[in-house]
């Protein structure tokens, strides 16, 4: 007969009600039972304690502000056999940032010329027939290497194409990595990166002499002509980088500017105070078509690293044209400093692109100008940098609810000695506030 249950009526002098099942007493059962208890609890635990050492941190700003390049810093700072790692792969990122650069300023020289055809001459600088034969002639001369662009930056995108789309997205890195390890170094790269290596060599002259042409120049002077910041820096380095040997540096690791699209995380092991911590990090896009998939990663933010490039003050939004870059990034900061899923988190300010800044103000550009707030204050540095904070800590003061303590960094995140020195201030300060808030014995 089975005992593994009986009819209540057979025990009914224990006194349970009518029709219930009593279960069989199983020790072996109970045993296992308590097992998985205990696992459950054991597993609750170790996930509160690598809760205390995990750190998340959201990089947040306007588009082209520096993010991605404090993320560099982070890892060059904590993980720079990381980067190590990573450093041939940044080759093909950086023949980009070349072709951009060089598609930009001939698109810009040619639509000068365009506009020149039929109308009175420009004053400032005259486009004369001379002029107009050779922006032709080195049209059709770098025409090639123009266009092998899309192919380039599709391969960089995973089969994203078009040129905008010189995007970074998670893992990028992979899609373009050397394929084995060779001693042809040309053979490691992808068809496309390949063909672009072999253009420049051919054209490197034609290339590195574009800055300098004086019609280049005088537009760039004159604000006709926008190029990305770091374009000086690669075209001047053209020679070197089209070298069979090719390694890019970390300083043009640094340089390189690539879009970031949606949100990158990264995970870095950080050493503080014995201790090891998980950061977190994500990395997202900033402009403002972006700016949708931030919502998400605010919960249980740890820290918020906002950055401002405060040398924007006489650009504009490139998704937008209308609005001034320094009056976006203020608004953004006042959305960060209201929001109530981020009050917990500590926030950072980097006042970004000091270098930009001082060779402006250097160069006679007038803060006055773009805003008009600004009024007969001097033109100089230690001026305008501090009136530029001062917005930024009023915006806090006035928004932020839990009255935070703000932390406020004057950056050059090209500068890595000095990038280095915050890294290290800013990642001492996020984790003691998190030992604060979560009590670490
Ligand atoms: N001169 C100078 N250039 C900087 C500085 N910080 C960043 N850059 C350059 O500015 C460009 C843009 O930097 P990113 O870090 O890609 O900007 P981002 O905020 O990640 O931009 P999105 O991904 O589009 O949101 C890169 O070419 C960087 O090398 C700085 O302090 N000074
Ligand atoms: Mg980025």
């Amino acid at each position: 007969m089975s005992t593994a249950t009986l009819p209540i009526s057979s025990v009914n002098s224990v006194g349970w009600p009518s029709g219930t099942v009593l279960e069989h007493y199983d020790p072996e059962a109970e045993r296992v039972s308590n097992r998985i208890d205990e696992a459950l609890k054991q597993e609750a635990a170790r996930r509160k304690e690598a809760k205390k050492r995990e750190v998340r941190v959201l990089l947040l700003g306007q588009a082209d502000s520096g993010k991605s390049t404090l993320h560099k810093q982070f890892q060059l700072y904590y993980a720079s056999h990381t980067l190590e790692r990573e450093r041939p792969s940044w080759r093909p990122a950086v023949y980009l940032n070349i072709v951009r650069a060089t598609r930009t300023i001939m698109e810009g020289l040619e639509n000068e010329v365009a506009l020149s055809i039929g109308n009175p001459p420009d004053p400032d600088f005259p486009i004369t027939k001379g002029i107009q034969d050779e922006v032709t002639r080195m049209a059709s001369t770098l025409r090639p290497l123009i266009d092998a662009e899309s192919i380039l930056s599709s391969e960089l995108n995973g089969g994203l194409s078009g040129r905008a789309s010189s995007y970074a997205r998670s893992g990028w890195q992979t899609l373009i990595s050397p394929r084995r390890n060779s001693s042809d170094t040309l053979a490691d790269l992808t068809p496309g990166a390949r063909r672009v290596v072999e253009l420049l060599r051919e054209m490197r002259e034609s290339v590195e002499t574009l800055r300098r042409y004086p019609l280049v120049a005088s537009l760039l002077a004159r604000r006709k002509m926008r190029i990305e910041e770091s374009a000086p820096y690669f075209l001047n380095n053209v020679n070197r980088v089209c070298h069979p040997d090719y390694l890019p540096t970390t300083e043009d690791i640094l340089n390189v500017r690539m879009k970031t699209l949606g949100v990158v995380e990264y995970s870095l092991s950080v050493q503080q105070a014995g201790r090891d911590y998980t950061w977190r990090m994500y990395d997202v896009g900033g402009a403002r078509s972006q700016r949708h998939a931030w919502i998400p990663y605010f919960d249980d933010t740890t820290a918020i690293l906002f950055l401002a490039p405060i040398s924007a003050f006489d650009q504009q939004l490139e998704e937008d044209p209308k609005v001034n870059r320094l009056e976006d990034s203020l608004q953004l900061f006042t959305a960060i400093c209201s929001s109530r899923l981020l009050e917990k988190a500590t926030l950072i300010l980097f006042l970004n692109k000091v270098d930009l800044l001082k060779q402006k103000l250097q160069n006679g550009r007038k803060v006055r100008k773009y805003i008009p707030s600004y009024g007969n204050r001097p033109n100089t540095y230690e001026e305008a940098s501090e009136y530029f904070r001062a917005h930024f800590c009023q915006v806090q003061r006035k928004k932020d609810k839990t009255h935070r303590a703000l932390f406020v960094h004057f950056t050059s995140m090209l500068d890595t000695k000095a990038t280095h020195l915050v890294v290290a201030d800013v990642a001492n300060a996020i984790v003691r506030k998190h030992i604060e808030e979560l009590g670490l014995a």
